[in-house]
């Protein structure tokens, strides 16, 4: 084959354990649709050099694309060492939640993906950080963070998406609310709350997040939502609800849910709170969570994805045949 085509150059960050399908197949498809048109430096992730430190070496290195490979956790430490750098952010996802993707309107399946990536639409899109952290999804005060810790890796593998669900509702047994001092670039509130998220951009089963009836991810601002159910019937009510407020674009209405829309928050509790940033546990409150409009740019499908009515691919022995049109009586 000749080389002529291939003029841009790309490091491809792939893990190689993400998720629960055949790394090998999935590299395949990757390399059998990009390398026509990229020069790819394929770099693999180890338990040892994550994505974030292999994406800053690539951004050092002068790369014109970065194109991440992997679960959330890939594709958000790949995505946050871009923050601010200007070079476009391809993402082929491969995990078991694949919020990131849903989050930022990129197709889940490998082949959309790659045809994304190699449509080359970019989207300049808000970033934050988090105290001093690049952040492009979500912080999690409190419930969100006692998830994720319960989520671990054997179980993930196990079970798959359903290992958050079911942290989700062992740890809805433990709810319990502390004592939280908000203050934006404009107020101070406080309240006691079981749940602060602070979001740039989440998927809808980031339930947490999902107070406002859209989040915008250019609008130069982070949304925050506050859970402050009292018991845990009504956290599960106010749960549904959100997910409804997900899903139907209208905003949650129960007074044991808040939000507000700011440029800069911070966040303190008594007591101390876990805190997670885009799906990985940093610590503790208090944090300082600041927009960084225009912070990254992203690869994006060149038609906005639409809701899918209809999805086949991939079930066993799958056979779709065009059916005649009925003759005219
Ligand atoms: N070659 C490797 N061998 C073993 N572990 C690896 C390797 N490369 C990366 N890892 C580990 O994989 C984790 C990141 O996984 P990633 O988020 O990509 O997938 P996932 O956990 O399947 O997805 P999700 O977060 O959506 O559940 C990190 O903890 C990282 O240390």
């Amino acid at each position: 084959m000749s080389n002529q085509r291939q003029t841009r150059s790309a490091c491809l960050i792939f893990n190689p354990v993400a998720g629960q399908s055949n790394s090998e197949q999935d590299l395949a498809t990757i390399k059998s649709m990009l390398e026509p048109e990229f020069d790819l430096d394929i770099r693999m992730t180890t338990p040892e050099q994550d994505a974030d430190e292999i994406a800053k070496e690539a951004v050092e290195q002068g790369v014109q694309i970065i194109i991440a490979s992997g679960g959330d956790g890939t594709l958000s430490a790949a995505a946050e060492a871009v923050v601010g750098t200007g070079i476009p952010l391809g993402v082929i996802s491969r995990g078991t939640a694949n919020a990131f993707a849903t989050a930022l309107g990129i197709p889940a399946t490998i082949p959309a993906a790659c045809q994304t990536i190699l449509d080359g639409k970019t989207r300049v899109v808000d970033a934050a950080y988090c105290n001093g952290r690049p952040m492009v999804l979500l912080a999690g005060v409190g419930f969100e963070a006692e998830t994720v810790e319960r989520a671990d890796r054997e179980a993930k593998n196990r079970f798959g998406m359903l290992a958050y669900v079911l942290a989700g509702i062992q740890e809805l047994r433990n709810l319990e609310s502390f004592e939280t001092r908000i203050e934006t670039e404009d107020k101070v509130i406080t309240l006691n709350a079981a749940a602060v998220t602070v979001a740039n951009a989440a998927p809808p089963t980031s339930v947490l997040a999902q107070g406002p009836a859209e989040l915008l991810i250019d609008d130069g601002l982070l949304d925050v939502t506050i859970v402050a159910p009292t018991n845990t019937m009504s956290a599960i009510a106010a749960a549904y609800n959100l997910l409804q407020s997900a899903y139907s674009g209208e905003v949650a209405n129960r007074p044991d849910t808040g939000f507000l829309r700011a440029k800069s928050i911070k966040i303190f509790t008594n007591p101390p709170q876990k805190v997670v940033v885009d799906g990985e546990l940093v610590g503790n409150t208090p944090i300082n969570v600041e927009c960084v409009p225009g912070g990254l740019t992203i690869i994006v499908p060149a038609v906005p994805e639409e809701e899918a009515t209809e999805k086949l691919e991939g079930l066993p022995n799958l056979r779709v045949e065009s059916k005649k049109p009925p003759a005219e009586s």
